[in-house]
């Protein structure tokens, strides 16, 4: 029998193309190393090496010690200085005199760009906040900025007004009870009711329940929950959206709610394209999708997907971070000596009648409540993650840092951000920063001091900053108002300490303080948009 000659390939075994393999995957891994911290743009900023050669530093800390990074900038900050490099393609600042060249306005033709590693894990595909790229972000948020400016927020007050007397109504019920009432459960319920009517004409009627349960606190934890695994490992996030819940609850127990709470916003969204919801025939209110559909839009901003990014936005951005930023004004006020009394003077003062709700233009006038809504935010910083940018331009850091001259140009395209948390607790700018005390937000003549607006971070700044600023403020300015009036002379907190306040500690060093006492050393809990965390509670009240 004849054989036929073997070919060299033959020779070779399967141990042999797997050395080989992880030999050429070694070497490589040896090359994007050496290549990211001897020849990458950014080789020359500080920060530390290993953070430079791989993104698992990041992950590290991320999604093994969940959303643990952000407690290491401060450290680094000190460390290596006021620009660091975090990560092998992203930076870090913590100079507050470098906000505006960040979160650059759009004046001057100044464009910036989103980190497609930050929005990965966000899952608001075909949104304003989801656009990677500046013009594709203008183009979307000039089609919502309309429904958002002061003078829509004026004339969406009767909404307000109906949905904060509704909870009042329920919170009343308790009073005299001994029993707690959970008020970040009432304000995520008027949030989401106020936005969903707003934006569809219809709502689920959370406030309709005294218990103001169901909400959608546990959906958005959960959701918070899996944004740093999709962040580090995109390809994960759509096989997570197209699961069955069951199979999301088995693979990260709790993150099934989310995934229920998204599919609801797009099945609505559905719903108004299959002609089930009349977003055009409401008789009170004009809605924001109505308003979409009717206007000289090009075609593809009216499609279905798109639309529901915009669903998924608004619903998402307007919900839990205003009814946050009220809870902890509710614990704030109450918490540190002689706030709510003063508040209270001054809002009975200007509007005795408890039934009738002020407007917002009449709140504005109050300098108090103005300044504890400020301080509040300082607080909670709105969202805690870092929000990075990317110039389209060269940007050039020149200052002096913990007595330390540094010059250090950034190159474009570079993804940078900064942490509200870092600059919110920084004492050059605000003095004693772990004090609540919200008479720092006015000058000595007792006016707004305004320069400090421009180091309050909650909403960010520039052209990518929230587009619901104005909405946030007309809801946080009615109905902590009327908190006060209804019930500043007879509400105690009831089994709410700091740590229900705090999704991130503002920074390591500092203490959250009940007017001059110390309430408790605080340590970061997660770099998350929310508070993400399974022991959140809320802040519930007793009311007399
Ligand atoms: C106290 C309440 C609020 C806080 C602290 C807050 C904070 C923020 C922040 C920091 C951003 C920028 C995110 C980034 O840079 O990636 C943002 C974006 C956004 N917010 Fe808010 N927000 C609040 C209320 C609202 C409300 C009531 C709405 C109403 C729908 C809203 C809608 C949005 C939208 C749509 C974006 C994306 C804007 C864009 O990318 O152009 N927010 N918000």
């Amino acid at each position: 029998m004849a054989y036929l000659p073997l070919s060299p390939l033959d020779h070779l075994s399967y141990s042999f193309v797997l050395s080989a393999l992880l030999v050429f995957l070694f070497l490589s891994g040896l090359l994007l190393v050496t290549y990211r911290l001897f020849f990458h743009p950014l080789a020359q900023i500080p920060g530390p090496r290993l953070a430079a050669a791989t993104q698992l530093y990041e992950f590290y800390y991320d999604v093994i010690c969940k959303g643990q990074y952000m407690n290491q900038f401060e450290g680094f900050h000190e460390k290596y200085g006021p620009v660091v490099r975090i990560s092998p393609n992203e930076l870090h600042c913590n100079d507050p005199a470098f906000i505006d060249q960040i979160y650059a306005g759009s004046a001057g033709g100044k464009k910036r760009d989103k980190s497609v590693f930050y929005l990965n894990g966000t899952q608001v595909h075909g949104s304003c906040f989801g656009s990677v790229t500046h013009d594709l972000h203008r183009l979307r948020r000039q089609t919502l900025n309309p429904f958002f400016s002061k003078a829509s927020v004026t004339r969406l007050e009767p909404m307000i007004r109906e949905f904060v007397d509704k909870i009042y109504a329920h919170v009343e019920s308790y009073a005299g009870t001994n029993e707690p009432c959970n008020v970040s459960h009432a304000f995520v319920c008027m949030t989401t009711d106020l936005i969903s009517q707003y934006a569809f004409g219809w709502n689920r009627n959370y406030t309709g329940t005294r218990s103001f349960k169901p909400n959608l606190t546990a959906a958005m934890v959960a959701g918070e929950g899996t944004i740093k695994l999709f962040q580090h490992v995109p390809f994960l996030l759509p096989l997570f959206e197209s699961s069955p819940e069951w199979v999301a609850k088995l693979a990260a127990p709790g993150s099934e709610e989310y995934l229920h709470y998204q599919r609801e916003v797009y099945g609505t969204v559905d719903d108004v394209f299959e002609g089930k919801i009349d977003v055009r025939n409401t008789e009170k209110q004009k809605t924001i999708f109505g308003e979409i559909l009717d206007a000289d839009l090009p075609r593809e901003e009216k499609s279905r997907q798109r639309l529901k990014g915009s669903a998924r936005e608004v619903i998402g951005a307007g919900t839990v971070t205003t009814a946050n930023a009220l809870a902890y004004a509710v614990y704030y006020i109450i918490a540190t000596p002689g706030v709510i009394d003063k508040l209270y003077a001054e809002i009975i003062n200007a509007f005795p009648n408890a039934t009738e709700i002020p407007s917002c233009k009449n709140l504005e006038n109050l300098p108090y409540l103005i300044t504890v809504l400020h301080e509040t935010l300082r607080f909670s910083c709105g969202i805690c993650t870092r929000l990075p940018r990317l110039a389209h331009e060269p940007l050039f850091y020149s200052g002096t840092f913990k007595g330390k001259h540094y010059d250090i140009t950034i190159p474009p395209n570079t993804a940078i951000g900064m942490s509200a948390q870092l600059v919110h607790s920084n004492p050059d700018i605000f003095p004693e920063p772990e004090k609540f005390r919200p008479e720092r937000w006015l000058d000595e003549k007792g006016k707004r001091h305004k320069e400090l607006d421009g180091y309050l971070l909650a909403f960010s700044k520039g052209t990518r900053q929230c587009l619901g600023i104005n909405l946030a403020w007309g809801e946080m300015h009615m109905a902590l108002a009327t908190f006060v009036q209804r019930f500043g002379k007879r509400v105690e907190l009831f089994e709410t300490g700091p740590e229900e306040v705090v999704y991130t500690c503002m920074s390591t060093h500092m203490v959250v303080t009940s007017g001059s006492d110390c309430i408790s050393w605080l340590t970061y809990l997660d770099d998350l948009f929310e508070p993400g965390r399974e022991t959140y509670n809320g802040v519930q009240i007793l009311v007399h």
